[in-house]
């Protein structure tokens, strides 16, 4: 069973030239959540002590004494810190200034609060609904509305005073069957929401109906005035509504309008292919995503493919709903709602905006891609499944795709826009086994909400920058209107410069280094020099944004060292490995100091430097002992004070180095880490962070039981461990001793070292002798340019090439699982595939942000 949330989004189809399935790459885009904030909030609160930031509530007092290896579980819930406001135009202040994009935090992380904030909000307003409806029923005289008179929601409020104050956006209740109406204080805004609604609200509301009720939509089809489905269908506008108007405000505030169809009538042709959306100019390439947003997976698009002659990639981008697969395109009233049937626009705006008209059910045979017209081909009401002019309220309506882009369309751009929604990569790389470009390429959505959804989680999309003012106010009488990140940086900045009082001095650890942030990912470094002690409070900050490296900047740093790593030939050959260091870099909980023992491998140029004990843990240790000493007479709250006073720093060689920032996530590398585990330089940066290793290991597991699983590139043995604890059987090849001898330790630590072979060799050396059921491939992705990469060339830009791994590693076997970075080209991890064969992409986020991919080949693939 996997204990983390997965599922298919997409479904890709790659075809080299002609419409078979000879030709053609299936590409299944699968998405794999797991969460491990806890073990970055574990490690946080061992390095700080006092938190003054209440914001912060990691709910882990019981954590902080907790024995690591009973830490929950990903699956488990933890609060989530509370997010700032005010990031994007920060974010941009933050990389004029050279300072981390981090200390703005994340638009992305904001947004995650946003459903649940919008959740409560909607729950209040469906209570004083429901009031309302409880008391029309009940003939309650006092809150009577009369039919189609709206009241203010405030005045509902006012007699239910616990309900008041609290709105986002004053709104009114409109009796017709539960119509709600904003009444924004911008009336125009007002005016665009009533637009949208009543061109594409019917389409909306049956659209979710027939997706949430399958079964009853065929067998009534007006559930609206049925008995038994009325109330049913009552709640369901009311839900639908509020989702929708949600959406909509979200889209207005970013500066999206919407256009009435008596506006695109007006428009160009050109202009009417974008249904309903009007972008601001300037955000043009963001049309999609707006359109989206607010018909969010309503589209059927089908591309016309306008092949080869323009040199441009056609694809089919469809919208499939699993749940509507069953109700093909039977004939069906479209929904409406009985008191508004007869006065919307009829139609008026089908051919500008039939997205809204449409229903969710996509007949499966017209994915097939050889039913996707071509230009030129007209386009029969067997692919179409309707005329296009049937005016959809009211009327029986064929249910189809209902969102066609017209051949013009440049269908490069579509594809771009939906990866980019996806998150996905492509490009124009070089493809496996002497493939060509694709000509042709479809996507098919296979999870409703995939499009919506992705706008709430972070995939690393280019800082979308507002024109907001930012103002330096020196004043601090003056209620300043910088925002509070600004004023973070600029606490930080002049903490830095103040010399430390004594008493700060005794517990935190001096950084004498510039402090510096490698997250290339966001483009920014930090380069404060500093020779004075940080106080604690910025040291926490700088901890929280600084040591919470992302999984690429841990691998970003697998750069050229990898490189003198590489043995000659005449050194290689197969060695099982089994003995410690002598130059890693200790970080051993148990007390027991560096071994320095002789190297028999001079290959290694590496100097690395041991640590000593991290004192954090001697402090921890003395701390636990002493507070239970000490209990009499103590309340717990004070002993719980006490324990935040006391700083877990890390050690200095690493407090004072780029590895600083890894510190605070070592129990994300690995949760036992106090229990012994060591890891070098290299393996800071480039293990598999603990929770998707185990992740992958399940994935292994749903196809083997007891399977031997080769890791080509095992490093400290992120993985490797957890393929053994899953109860694998393991070989784990590294062609670095120091890796094979950590590997092994940290193996020990975990209990698996009897079930993991290390075999110290270069895999591509061995690869050919080796036998498996599964191969699992995570080689260096070649030092820290990976992720400034628009797009990450997995036969160019590693150090090994990608292909020849892959091609290697086919000969032991089909079963192969790739993990690659994120930004990594799709088409190309595909065409390892090769023509008529399967892959499934999946991307791993980790907390809500895309981390990695991980490509999974043969019977690893989970299919839909
Ligand atoms: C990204 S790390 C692997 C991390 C590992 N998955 C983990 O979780 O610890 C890549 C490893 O590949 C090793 N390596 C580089 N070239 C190699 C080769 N030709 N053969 C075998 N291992 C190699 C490096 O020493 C490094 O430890």
């Amino acid at each position: 069973m996997l204990c983390v949330e997965w599922n298919h989004v997409a479904e890709m189809c790659l075809y080299l030239d002609d419409l078979s399935e000879e030709s053609r790459i299936l590409c299944l885009c699968s998405r794999a959540f797991v969460n491990d904030r806890h073990l970055y909030c574990l490690g946080l609160r061992r390095v700080y002590r006092n938190k003054k930031n209440n914001e912060r509530d990691y709910n882990d007092d019981e954590e902080e004494e907790e024995d690591s290896s009973s830490l929950p579980a990903a699956s488990e819930t933890f609060k989530v810190p509370v997010i700032e406001e005010e990031l994007d135009s920060e974010a941009e202040l933050m990389l004029q200034m050279g300072l981390p994009v981090k200390f703005g935090g994340s638009s992305y992380e904001k947004n995650f609060i946003l459903p649940d904030h919008s959740f409560k909000e909607h729950k209040k307003r469906r209570k004083v609904r429901n009031k309302h409806q409880k008391c029309k029923n009940e003939s309650c005289v006092d809150d009577v509305v009369e039919p189609a008179q709206d009241i203010d929601i405030e005045e509902v409020r006012s007699k239910n005073p616990d309900q008041s104050g609290k709105e986002e956006s004053p709104v009114t209740v409109s009796e017709g069957a539960y119509s709600l109406k904003p009444t924004a204080a911008d009336p125009t805004i007002q005016k665009s929401w009533e637009d949208y609604w009543n061109q594409h609200g019917q389409g909306l509301l049956w659209q979710d109906w027939v997706v949430k009720n399958p079964e009853i939509s065929q067998s009534n089809p007006e559930p609206w005035n049925s008995s038994e489905t009325t109330e049913e269908w009552n709640k369901h506008y009311s839900e639908s509504y509020w989702q929708y108007y949600e959406q909509f405000n979200y889209w207005t505030q970013l500066g999206w309008t919407f256009n009435s169809p008596g506006e695109f009538a007006e428009q160009s042709t050109e202009d009417a292919k974008l249904p309903s959306c009007s972008p601001p100019p300037t955000l043009e390439k963001d049309l999609d995503r707006l359109c989206d947003g607010i018909v969010n997976g309503l589209e059927n698009i089908n591309l016309n493919i306008n092949e080869a002659e323009q040199d441009c990639k056609p694809i089919s981008v469809i919208y499939e709903s699993h749940q509507a697969q069953d109700t093909e395109n039977h004939e069906t009233h479209c929904p409406c709602d009985p008191d508004h049937c007869d006065h919307q626009n009829g139609g008026s705006g089908e051919t500008n905006a039939p997205s809204g008209h449409s229903s969710s059910s996509q007949p499966v045979s017209q994915l097939n891609p050889e039913k996707t017209v071509h230009k030129g081909q007209a386009r029969t009401s067997e692919d179409n499944g309707e005329d296009d002019d049937e005016p959809p309220e009211c009327k029986q309506a064929k249910i189809k795709r209902s969102h066609e882009l017209d051949v013009e369309e440049n269908p490069q751009e579509v594809l771009a826009e939906s990866s980019t929604i996806l998150g996905l990569k492509h490009g124009k790389g070089q493809k496996y086994g002497g493939i060509p470009d694709f000509k042709h390429r479809t996507l098919r959505y296979l999870d409703k909400g995939v499009r919506h959804r992705s706008h709430f989680l972070d995939m690393h999309r280019p800082v979308n920058v507002k024109n907001r003012h930012i103002f330096f106010a020196d004043d601090s009488d003056k209620k300043s209107t910088k925002s509070k990140t600004l004023k973070k940086v600029q606490t930080f900045l002049r903490k830095v410069e103040e010399p430390v009082d004594d008493e700060i001095n005794e517990d935190l650890p001096e950084v004498e280094d510039s402090f510096s942030s490698s997250d290339s990912d966001e483009q920014d470094t930090l380069n404060v020099k500093s020779t004075n002690v940080l106080a604690e409070s910025h040291l926490e900050e700088a901890f929280e944004e600084h040591y919470y490296p992302d999984i690429d900047e841990q691998s970003e740093m697998q750069d050229a060292k990898s490189n003198s790593y590489l043995l000659d030939d005449s050194s290689m050959g197969i060695e099982t490995h089994c003995k410690l260091p002598s130059n890693a870099i200790w970080c051993s909980a148990d007390g027991s100091s560096p071994q320095e023992q002789s190297r028999d491998n001079a290959d290694s140029t590496r100097q690395l430097v041991p640590l000593e004990i991290p004192s954090y843990l001697q402090v921890e240790t003395e701390e636990k002992n002493g507070s239970q000493v000490s209990t009499a007479g103590r309340s717990n709250k004070k002993k719980k004070q006490k324990s935040k006073k006391k700083i877990l720093s890390p050690p200095p060689e690493i407090a004072g180095s780029h590895l600083a920032k890894y510190w605070a996530q070592r129990y994300r590398l690995f949760s036992r880490f106090d229990e012994g585990i060591q890891l070098d330089e290299e393996g800071w940066f480039s293990v598999t962070p603990e929770k998707i290793a185990e992740h992958i290991a399940q994935r292994i597991l749903q196809c083997f039981k007891n399977a031997v699983v080769v890791d080509a590139f095992c490093g400290v043995g992120g993985n490797a461990i957890q393929f053994a604890l899953a109860g694998m059987r393991v070989i784990a090849v590294d062609i670095d001793p120091v890796k094979l001898d950590l590997a092994y330790n940290n193996a020990q630590v975990y209990g698996v070292e009897d079930q993991i072979e290390f075999i110290r060799a270069d895999y591509m050396h061995v690869a050919p002798d080796l036998k498996a059921d599964v191969v699992f491939l995570s080689p260096p992705w070649g030092g820290p340019d990976y992720v400034s990469a628009e797009i990450f060339d997995i036969k160019t830009m590693m150090n090994l090439d990608g292909f020849e791994i892959f091609r290697l590693s086919q000969k032991i076997t089909k079963n192969i699982i790739y993990f690659v970075p994120r930004n990594t080209d799709v088409e190309q991890v595909a065409s390892l595939a090769g023509p008529g064969g399967q892959v499934e992409v999946e991307q791993n986020f980790l907390n809500k942000k895309l981390k990695t991919l991980t490509v999974y080949f043969g019977d690893l693939i989970r299919k839909p």
